[in-house]
């Protein structure tokens, strides 16, 4: 069986190619790094190494490499054989490999190919899959629909593994946490035929990505910004900070009572699962850098994303939400001189008033939190604060 892939990354390499590989499947990774993708086409396989006592190793094998940006038309003609289409891109760029997705659809069309297929967005947000079907929709023609709608699924899902940032001699190599977990909303699935061993299907995926997200997600980003406010490099030398590790600990407690409130996970269940996140994070095999779990500050901020959603959600059922309300504001003050969304927010708190940028990147509405944000905000020792 034939996979495309998007995005021959950390995560791509680390956990999607091994489950795809385990289920027999041969793997074109589509990337625009020119070096991972000579290096796909060259070794045709690489290793997953384990971060754990022994390291032991994972091949996988049976992949090749597409560079998008070079041969767009080979990752169309791959629409043609595939049986599965997966992306870990990154949520700002499937709009732009939406219209190579499209025109793999429309391949599949002319074809006359009346196969399921299944199209999973492995990224880190709400109803990623979602989103990318309203991408491609964009760049079909109203002809399409029929054959969209009854061929093409686009089911959500949730992805969890760490990979941290790292540098090997050999490029495609990759350290990975042993821990995974990868969930498929199987309502959604278009390709019922197809099921993948080590993958979990759901019939409702919602309460599987709100805990994920808003526990090892909003515990992980609550790390970095606390971490970097107190002036640590490392997640797990940020959490052997135990004021830090109080920030991070309170902040989950308030996510905890709302997934415990919403999704009647029992409490008990609830803390062991933040108890294990908090024993990823402090993985002494793993080193992972607080500027890759804080990139991109903007989209951390956004409506539904790990902060917002469950501060809003918490904030409408009279649930405390202060730990939440101090962690945004030290998202405020972030700095990093490589991440250009943090020059952007240092850009838009330069240029306008606080409780507006709030609204603008927030979206919040609520004048009574963004007033809670804003005040936070001022009371913190520093408003910027730089990694060393
Ligand atoms: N690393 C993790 O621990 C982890 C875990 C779960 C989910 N995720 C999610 O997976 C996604 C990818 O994260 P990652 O850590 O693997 O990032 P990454 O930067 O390692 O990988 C992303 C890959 O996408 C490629 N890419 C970027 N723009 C492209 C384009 N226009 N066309 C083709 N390829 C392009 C990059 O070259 C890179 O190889 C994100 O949504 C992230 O939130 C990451
Ligand atoms: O990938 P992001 O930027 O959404 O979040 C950074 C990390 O928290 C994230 O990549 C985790 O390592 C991962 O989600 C663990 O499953």
């Amino acid at each position: 069986m034939q996979a495309i892939h998007f995005g021959g990354g950390n995560i791509g390499r680390g956990f999607i190619g091994e489950v795809l590989n385990q289920n027999d499947f041969d793997i074109a990774f589509v990337d625009v790094n020119v070096a991972i993708i000579d290096a796909l086409n060259e070794k045709k396989g690489y290793t997953i190494e384990l971060a754990e006592e022994g390291k032991p190793e994972v091949l996988v094998n049976r992949v090749c490499g597409i560079n998008n940006g070079e041969d767009p038309e080979a990752v169309v003609s791959a629409f043609e054989k595939v049986d599965i289409v997966t992306t870990a891109i990154g949520p700002k760029i499937l709009p732009y490999i939406a219209p190579l997705i499209a025109q793999g659809i429309q391949k599949r069309k002319a074809a006359g190919i009346f196969e399921p297929l299944d199209i999973i967005a492995c990224e880190n947000m709400i109803n990623g899959s979602s989103f990318l079907k309203e991408e491609v929709q964009k760049h079909l023609e109203s002809g399409d629909e029929s054959y969209l709608e009854q061929y093409i699924g686009f089911p959500n899902a949730a992805v969890d593994r760490i990979v941290p940032l790292q540098h090997h001699n050999d490029i495609l190599r990759v350290t990975v946490e042993p821990y995974k977990e990868w969930v498929i909303d199987q309502s959604q699935s278009k390709n019922k035929a197809l099921r993948l061993e080590g993958v979990h299907y759901a019939e409702d995926l919602e309460p599987f990505i709100e805990r994920k997200l808003f526990t090892v997600n909003t515990g992980h980003a609550t790390t970095a910004y606390n971490g970097r406010y107190a002036g640590y490099q490392l997640i797990d030398e940020a959490l052997r900070d135990e004021s830090v590790l109080a920030e991070v600990k309170e902040v989950l407690s308030e996510t905890g009572a709302l997934m415990i409130e919403k999704w009647k996970f029992l409490p008990e269940e609830h803390q062991k699962y933040i108890d294990k996140i908090l024993s990823r994070f402090s993985n002494p095999y793993i080193s992972d850098e607080l500027t890759r779990v804080g990139r991109t500050p903007i989209r951390k901020l956004g409506y539904n994303e790990r902060f917002i959603r469950p501060m809003r959600e918490a904030y409408e059922r009279d649930l405390v939400v202060d730990g939440l309300i101090r962690t945004v504001a030290k998202i405020m003050a972030y700095r990093d001189e490589n991440d250009e969304e943090s020059q952007e927010l240092a850009r838009l708190l330069k240029e306008k008033g606080t409780k507006e940028v709030i609204c603008q990147v927030t979206e919040l509405t609520d004048q009574e939190l963004i007033g809670q944000i804003a005040a936070a905000y001022h009371h913190l020792d520093s408003q910027s604060y730089l990694p060393q």
